[in-house]
């Protein structure tokens, strides 16, 4: 197996920038979060949350109509624009101009969304983070994979990873299997697990942070929310990822003595982003 880079302190402070103090939310970074569908909003409230409490100037979310009282009233801060359609995405559109998006928590896979999906990877150009059944779209249609820009990060969890790039026998295995698709495609993949370890061609980056606790529904969601919100504040895609994946680890780290395993739930990490970021100033 490759020797990986460990994500430590240490190595996260390579990637880190502070904020600057004159800065306004202008430049702070527009992010873009697609997803949701019926029954699966409550997605997209926790990657949008997330995305804000990670330091993104402005988020906006495109989600189904049937969303829209539920993402104003969840989240005020964040903008809410909707599909024509009222349970799921049909046709992606916006007239906002974020610098990242992340797109897939909730989505569905419903044969409209994929036409959605596709129609949308064919033109955009705006650096992307892509999840859960936007992965599991392109897992059935492996054409979008040449779609995909260079740098565009993927975060599959290992079922995720395993309808796209197949099962393996070994760790060693799945290791070169995902080496090999990272570099076929030019992408980051986010190979969630414990640990969580992050593939950018031949070189493999493992985290230290985070524990069981985040075997909880709806933590992926929030995950996506913190990478796409880095994205958008001009961390490069391998940074957003590397830091992304420490910060989240870190706030079930943080929140264990309080929470112990069994009732930390996805708004814990949300709740310790602030957290985590203070430690990194420490
Ligand atoms: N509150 C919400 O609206 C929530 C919506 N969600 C959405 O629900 C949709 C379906 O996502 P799911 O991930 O639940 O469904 P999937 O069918 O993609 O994945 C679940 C399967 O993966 C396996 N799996 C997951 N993590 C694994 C691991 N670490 N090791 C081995 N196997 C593992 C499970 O055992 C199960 O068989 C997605 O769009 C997702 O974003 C979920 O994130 C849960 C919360
Ligand atoms: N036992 C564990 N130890 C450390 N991290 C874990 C553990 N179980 C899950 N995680 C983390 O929790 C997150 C789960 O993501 P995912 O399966 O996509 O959840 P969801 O789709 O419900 O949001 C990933 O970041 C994963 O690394
Ligand atoms: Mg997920």
């Amino acid at each position: 197996m490759i020797n990986p880079i460990y994500i430590d302190q240490k190595e996260i402070l390579k990637h880190y920038k502070k904020p600057d103090e004159h800065t306004h939310k202008g430049i702070q970074g527009h992010a873009l979060i697609i997803g949701g569908s019926y029954g699966k909003i409550g997605a997209v409230s926790l990657s949008s949350k997330a995305c804000l409490k990670t330091g993104c100037g402005l988020v906006t979310v495109f989600i189904p109509k049937c969303g829209y009282t539920i993402l104003q009233t969840a989240i005020p801060e964040v903008m809410v624009l909707t599909d024509i359609q009222d349970a799921i995405i049909s046709e992606i559109t916006f007239d906002v101009e974020p610098q990242a998006i992340g797109i897939g928590p909730g989505l569905g896979q419903v044969v409209e969304t994929q036409n959605a999906l596709y129609q949308f990877l064919k033109t955009n150009r705006i650096p992307l983070v892509i999840d859960a059944d936007a992965l599991n779209i392109i897992s059935k249609n492996k054409k979008l994979l040449a779609l995909l820009q260079p740098k565009t990060i993927i975060t599959p969890h290992p079922k995720e990873l395993q309808r796209l790039i197949g099962k393996w026998d070994s760790e060693d295995e799945k290791m070169s299997k995902a080496v090999s698709f990272s570099k076929q495609y030019q992408i980051i993949i986010v190979m969630k697990g414990a640990p969580t370890r992050i593939i950018d061609g031949e070189t493999v980056y493992q985290n230290t942070t985070g524990n069981a606790a985040l075997a909880t529904a709806g933590t992926g969601d929030v995950l996506t929310g913190m990478i796409s919100s880095l994205l958008a504040q001009s961390y490069e895609p391998i940074s957003s990822a590397i830091l992304g994946v420490y910060l989240h680890g870190l706030t079930a780290d943080i929140a264990l003595p309080e929470t112990g395993y069994q009732s930390f739930i996805a708004s814990d990490v949300i709740a310790n982003i602030g957290k985590a970021f203070l430690s990194l100033e420490s």
